[in-house]
């Protein structure tokens, strides 16, 4: 076999690069973006600069103090997850409310009466905790252990009308659906509104 020097790729000549590899490390996929080396518009913060062999590349440290500062401007609430007791998770949680037969302890009650703040006000205790939630009255009590932010927090909407305390931790959950089967019954606004 012919061994032609200019087939033997071992030696092959490196081709100057024409372009310049940008690794921003603050984008987490770790993408790499082609950069003109004659454009100086780009945004860099405090660039190092390198070069590998042919390859010359831009590291660019984006986690500069004025980015981080942007980010933790808003001040969020502490949201405390309890760690729930065995049996008492929420997948426990909705197997009870399929098969308990009087959550809301209705006694055979309607649970569309109309109830009055002051009704609500007197179910503080025991099996019969009570609170408000847009518009519509609970006994939150079969649910106190199963709260994932802790029977503390959920105590808080006792006797008065949560829905405020709800929304500002999670105005995103569900509570419809999971207490469908505390239901008592139906805020009596007008008395509300009356007393205003
Ligand atoms: C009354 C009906 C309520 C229901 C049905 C309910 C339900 C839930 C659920 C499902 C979670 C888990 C959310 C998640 O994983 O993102 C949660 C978490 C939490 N809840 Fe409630 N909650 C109620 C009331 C309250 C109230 C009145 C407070 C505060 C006073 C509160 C404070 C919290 C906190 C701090 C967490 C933190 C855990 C986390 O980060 O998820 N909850 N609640």
């Amino acid at each position: 076999m012919d061994s032609n020097k200019d087939d033997d790729l071992t030696f092959s000549k490196v081709v100057p690069p024409d372009s310049e590899v940008v690794v921003d490390v603050k984008d987490l996929s770790n993408s790499i973006a082609l950069k003109d080396p004659q454009s100086k518009s780009l945004n860099q913060v405090s660039p190092k600069e390198n070069t590998v062999g042919s390859l010359s590349f831009t590291v660019v440290d984006s986690s500069s103090p004025d980015i981080l500062k942007a980010s933790s401007a808003r001040k969020p609430i502490t949201r405390t997850k309890v760690p729930f007791e065995k049996g008492y998770s929420q997948m426990d949680w909705l197997k009870l409310t399929r098969t308990h037969p009087d959550l809301a302890g209705l006694k055979g009650e309607s649970n569309r009466r109309l109830i009055s703040m002051d009704e609500v006000k007197k179910h503080k205790s025991g099996d019969s905790m009570w609170t408000v939630l847009k518009g519509r009255v609970y006994n939150i009590s079969p649910y106190m252990n199963f709260h994932p932010g802790g029977v503390d927090m959920l105590m808080k909407a006792v006797g008065r009308d949560g829905t405020l305390l709800f929304n500002k931790y999670h105005a995103w959950v569900n509570f419809d659906m999971l207490l469908e089967k505390c239901l008592v019954g139906v805020l009596d606004d007008s008395k509300v509104k009356s007393k205003c």
